[in-house]
């Protein structure tokens, strides 16, 4: 039998009784693995040997882990500084006399996004309590790190909550075995020759003339090409082109606005009294750049009113407290109702006169923790009508229509509180895998101390709906990552159409 060099190179490489790797043929051979693994394809499909494949994991600290390593883990370290400063389950301490019991630094905020989850305690309003039966020496993901250290293997599911955290990174590497088969071994023993055809043309046969003489290979119109990967639209892109598409087909208009905004347009022009608890950083993402100087004072002054008394006759505010200096704070938008509110204030495109919609399609940033179903910035669809005599099943048909655009055809509603909105819903679907109800959206019909200092004199009904969920829902995977950040599914980004 005749074969290519490398194949006979492969073949007598090879060993029937156990099934060698690529790399350890490839090191025998002197080829390189590409060109062996090439080869042990070509061979088996002639039935000369097997090829299997496995998938072998590799896992390793991070810098940060291996830091945590040696200094504990953050949460640990905030554990033991509120038991020396006398916490219990039932004894809260002030945080602010934990940190500075502790060694933390800027690890703090890694701590407490970890300490309840790891049933250290429980951190609330500002104070943190510490369970007394809670054994920091007995840490799963700080015992995992050892062994990740020793090269030993640790528990699934303490090291996909590493991987989370970015404390080890699993690296996966198909790794091939090749063996040969009987009809191989008798190849062998019958005698294979290596042919002198030559495969590729090289310079120097060109510039040599050799080419003239030598025998080529045949060509094989039949082998499988690579397949190339192009750039092409994220599946999150075409989906929101889509739901741009849809809104504008229902007669909206679209809005535009900036991602970092001054705490009024975000929270204050919503009635958000300035000591809600989404207002803090534990919610948002505040930034440290000079307040916002360019507000409109009217405005203000009458919002302020609303907040410290109300609107009409017998409206009544927070009687909370209500500072300009809050309202100028810059943070990254939790929601592009900051959007609504500069367009409905008449600042971004003038005073509008009923009917109008409005819509925009746009980023969000929340200080949520990460998880399946929830993603620290995802993208908002926010809309709102502005018209006379708006009810609840205006709001409803809205949904209805433009969900079933999408095959959507099952919205559940239920009954939500927001500061803003009066009645407020929040929206479910069904999730089309699991028959999960997952929520989908809020909505609301704004209220009097929202729209009277807006100078705006009909009803406007708004919600925000969030664009990851809605292709959950229609495409059915379970997980928001699958789509984002660094654990996406490339196939299904590769391969998927977004055909509504
Ligand atoms: N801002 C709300 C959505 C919403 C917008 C407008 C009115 C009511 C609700 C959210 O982020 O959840």
């Amino acid at each position: 039998m005749e074969l290519k060099a490398t194949h006979v190179a492969v073949l007598e490489a090879a060993d029937a009784t156990e099934a060698r790797s690529v790399d350890a043929l490839a090191d025998d051979t002197g080829e390189p693995p590409e060109s062996v693994a090439g080869a042990a394809f070509d061979l088996a499909e002639r039935g000369l040997v097997d090829v299997t494949e496995r998938v072998e994991e590799t896992v390793e600290l991070t810098a940060e882990g291996e830091s945590y390593r040696d200094a504990g883990l953050p949460e640990v370290r905030l554990y033991r500084a509120a038991r020396d400063v006398g916490a219990t389950d039932a004894e809260a301490v002030p945080m602010g006399e934990v940190i500075g019991a502790s060694d933390l630094g800027d690890a703090v905020d890694i701590a407490l996004a970890n300490y309840a989850r790891k049933g250290y305690g429980v951190v609330d309003s500002g104070e943190v309590t510490a369970d007394p039966d809670a054994d920091p020496d007995a840490d799963a993901e700080a015992a995992a790190l050892d062994a990740v250290a020793a090269g030993d293997a640790i528990d699934e599911d303490v090291r996909s909550d590493l991987e989370r955290r970015n404390l080890v990174v699993v690296d996966e590497r198909t790794v091939r075995f090749v063996e040969l088969t009987e009809d191989g071994v008798t190849a062998l023993m019958e005698g294979v020759e290596a042919t002198d055809a030559v495969g590729q043309v090289t310079p120097e046969m060109l510039s040599s003339g050799e080419w003239r003489d030598a025998e080529f290979a045949d060509y094989d119109v039949e082998a499988d090409a690579d397949v190339e990967h192009a750039g092409k639209e994220h599946v999150l892109r075409q989906t929101a082109e889509r739901v741009k598409d849809v809104l504008v087909g229902m007669g909206f208009q679209e809005m535009d606005g900036p991602h970092a905004d001054a705490e009024f347009w975000i929270n204050d022009c919503l009635f958000m009294p300035q000591d809600h608890p989404a207002r803090t950083h534990w919610d948002q993402f505040a930034l440290d750049v000079p307040p916002m100087q360019d507000l409109p004072e009217d405005l203000m002054d009458r919002v302020e009113h609303a907040h410290r008394e109300g609107v009409g006759e017998d409206g009544d505010g927070y009687h909370s407290p209500w500072g300009e200096e809050m309202a100028r704070g810059v943070d990254l938008r939790g929601h592009t109702t900051s959007l609504s509110m500069r367009y409905l204030s008449g600042e971004q495109v003038g005073d509008l006169e009923p009917p109008e919609r409005y819509f925009s399609v746009e980023k969000v940033y929340r200080n949520d923790t990460l998880d399946a179903t929830h993603l620290l910035e995802f993208f908002q669809i926010e809309g709102w009508v502005m018209a006379e005599d708006l009810s609840v099943r205006d709001l409803m048909g809205t949904f209805e229509e433009f969900y079933a655009q999408f095959g959507i055809t099952d919205i559940e509603f239920k009954p939500h509180y927001n500061p803003y909105t009066e009645p407020s819903f929040e929206l479910f679907g069904e999730h089309p895998e699991t028959g999960e109800v997952v929520e989908i959206g809020n909505s609301g019909l704004f209220r009097e101390e929202v729209l009277e200092p807006l100078g705006v004199e009909c009803d406007v009904m708004a919600w925000g709906l969030a664009l990851e969920r809605l292709l959950m829902l229609t495409h059915g995977f379970e997980d928001i990552r699958d789509v984002h950040g660094t654990l996406v599914d490339l196939d299904f980004l590769r391969n998927e159409e977004v055909v509504y």
